[in-house]
């Protein structure tokens, strides 16, 4: 007998391909993309856009003999669907379907399609500047405008110029012997136009309904308590709906951890013949194997509820959702102007849009229908933006602005969808200019090529790179660590602050916090030797210290410590207990945020014309030095009561 045998599981994935809105139109589909270099593609949440079309693109062969990137702007996005899509086609992960995020990589020669994000990519520019190994790059969930979207999608028209050029007969014409670029624009909730417009007037294909029906409920009235109102939104759900896991999205991780309690809480008081209950946090900061945890299933009689930012809102599917709850709020990061050359980024709490509410409500309602619960009223939402500011005009460009230069572009001649405000365009530029990456004439010098090396701030890189000429490598790279990760090294609950500030009085040094974070890491190294990781914990929680960071930090002290390797820097130097090396090289990387004691004792920026003060938390709050450099500026909201 000829022919494979399907095992069962592999016939049923088969048949749900089929029943995809998108498959009805996958010939007319492919067609479209044989006849188009661009096409701008939208169609609902769930409708198959970023399992399908990929496939589609390599099971066709329209795409060539080259790798088919599909970009995500987040990472649990790129390695879910990976995952998905070679279930689907009965392959190992990581052998004709892989992924690659940061610090994470799981592909082969063999690899045809590659979830990817959108950083990745545009790192990727840096060594490959027509990304000749792709014949295809589908920009997937391309509304949310991140700064590493928009600067791929200028890429991408430049290079598809360039390899897309008809050949005349002597073979003259094509910029590079390469096959043209197949691109493709993917979102639910898209400005179809403007994307068109972008590209030449590309044709927009629109798929159209969705598999499964999402019923939506608004309040009745605002929630300004939004966290209390979820509790009780959730327990509503718990005590009166079939069984079907509940994602609920929230701004930040406070309000997760807070509302991660009040759920455990009731859960343990729930009465016997009621489900139980399961919390799963999901957000940036979570190291990557406990993000995964929201995949997995749980066990018979037990209601998962997920706890996420907005890392959940677009491109993933969480088996076993089936009701959403979204809060309505989002977290933003936005540039604080402050005058010309100066200025931070800063994260700010605040009301989601259009997009972003239909992206949530599109989680539920992906293996059968859905509910999803909005905790703002009807008018709110209508009243909502259809989407956000691009990142590009409300965000620093700094270490954009170096990758491109390190690619030879230029941030002001680059054809973006949206142009950066020059203002902030300059403050890039002055900071590059003071940490000696770019010279007098805007030129990108040897040092700043080399800080780009590195996976981080500008500013860091440079302080990295001082210490390899003052021999403190191997501190610096303990402080950068800590500096890089999420979240915080230090916390304290308001009940025990008095109590954390007397433990962690040991770690205190008298030239600041961050030798007093180095004095952390030192003594967390030791007990990491001999203590096994339930000890570690234990030992972090007796000294009032985040386990969480100190884990993702000794995670980015690794990847560091490699790269400087691989570029040929000892990352072994060492100035022991001497820290004016540390403290030098420190003020390289951040003397923009230098300030000077004042007469009146408060500190004012030398960059900038701000009065700044010491955090009440810092080893240096009580004492007056002349002079301080900071990592971080927390900007007080005083409101009138
Ligand atoms: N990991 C998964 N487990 C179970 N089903 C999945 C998984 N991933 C995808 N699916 C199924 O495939 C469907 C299509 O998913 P896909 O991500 O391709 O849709 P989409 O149109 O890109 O949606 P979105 O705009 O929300 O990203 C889902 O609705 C779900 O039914």
């Amino acid at each position: 007998m000829n022919g494979a045998i399907i095992p069962a599981k592999q016939n049923s994935l088969e048949e749900q391909r089929r029943q995809l809105p998108i498959a009805q139109g996958r010939d007319a589909l492919i067609q479209e993309i044989r006849d188009n270099d661009v096409i701008v593609l939208v169609g609902e949440t769930g409708s198959g856009k970023t399992t399908q079309v990929p496939q589609y693109l390599l099971e066709s062969g329209v795409a060539g003999e080259g790798v088919i990137a599909v970009t995500q702007p987040r990472r649990v996005a790129a390695t879910s669907l990976a995952a998905r899509v070679a279930a689907e086609k009965n392959v190992q992960l990581g052998g004709l379907v892989g992924y690659s995020v940061r610090f994470d990589e799981s592909s082969t020669e063999a690899t045809r399609i590659k979830y990817v994000t959108d950083g990745m990519l545009v790192r990727e520019l840096l060594s490959d500047p027509l990304l000749s190994r792709y014949s295809a790059v589908i920009v997937d969930e391309a509304h949310e405008r991140t700064l590493r979207t928009d600067i791929l999608m200028a890429n991408l028209k430049t290079i598809q110029r360039s390899r897309n050029q008809p050949v005349d007969r002597k073979g003259k014409g094509r910029a590079t012997a390469l096959n043209p670029l197949k691109i493709i624009i993917m979102s639910a909730t898209l400005d179809a136009e403007k994307f068109s417009k972008f590209y030449d007037n590309a044709k927009v294909l629109y798929v159209e309904g969705r598999q499964h029906p999402v019923k939506t409920y608004y309040t009745a009235t605002s929630q300004p308590d939004y966290v209390d109102a979820a509790l009780r939104t959730f327990y509503q759900i718990h005590i009166d709906q079939s069984p079907g896991d509940v994602l609920i999205f929230l701004p930040g991780q406070e309000d997760i951890e807070s509302l991660e309690k009040s759920i455990t809480m009731y859960a343990n008081r729930l009465p016997q013949e009621c489900m139980g209950v399961t919390v799963c946090p999901l957000y940036a900061a979570l190291p990557p194997t406990q993000q995964a945890k929201i995949f997995s299933a749980t066990s018979k009689g037990i209601r998962k509820c997920i706890l996420a930012t907005n890392i959940a809102e677009t491109s993933i599917t969480i088996p076993g959702v089936k009701y959403v709850i979204d809060t309505g709020k989002c977290k933003e990061k936005r540039y604080i102007a402050r005058s010309v050359g100066t200025g931070f980024d800063t994260l700010l709490t605040r009301d989601i849009t259009k997009s972003s509410a239909m992206q949530r409500a599109g989680r539920a309602g992906r293996e059968g229908p859905g509910l999803c619960f909005r905790l703002y009223t009807e008018e709110s939402f209508k009243a909502m933006p259809i989407s956000a500011e691009p990142e590009i005009r409300r965000c620093t460009l700094t270490s954009s602005l170096l990758q491109l230069k390190c690619m030879g572009q230029n941030l002001e001649q680059l054809d973006f969808m949206d142009k950066p405000e020059q203002d902030t365009i300059i403050s890039a530029l002055a900071t590059l200019h003071l940490l000696s990456a770019v010279d007098d004439k805007k030129a990108l010098t040897h040092l700043g090529r080399r800080m780009a090396l590195f996976p981080l701030e500008p500013t860091l890189a440079r302080s990295l790179l001082a210490a390899t000429e003052f021999g403190c490598t191997r501190e610096m790279l303990d402080i950068l660590s800590i500096l890089s990760a999420s979240s915080k090294v230090f916390y304290d609950s308001s009940e025990e602050r008095e109590a954390a500030l007397e433990t962690r009085r040991k770690f205190r040094h008298s030239s600041g916090d961050h030798m007093t974070v180095l004095n952390v890491v030192r003594s967390y190294d030791e007990i990491a030797a001999s203590e096994s990781k339930a000890g570690q914990r234990d030992w972090c929680q007796k000294q009032y210290l985040n386990f969480r960071c100190l884990t993702e930090a000794m995670d980015i002290r690794k990847q560091l410590r490699e790269a400087c390797e691989k570029n040929g820097i000892d990352w072994q130097l060492s100035c022991g207990d001497n820290e004016q090396p540390v403290l030098k090289s420190l003020v390289r990387g951040l003397v923009q945020n230098a300030a000077f004691l004042q007469p009146d004792g408060s500190y004012k920026q030398i960059m900038g014309p701000s009065i700044v003060k010491i955090h009440p938390g810092s080893s240096l709050c009580d004492k007056k030095v002349p002079a301080i450099v900071y990592d971080e500026l927390v900007r007080v909201i005083l409101r009138r009561v």
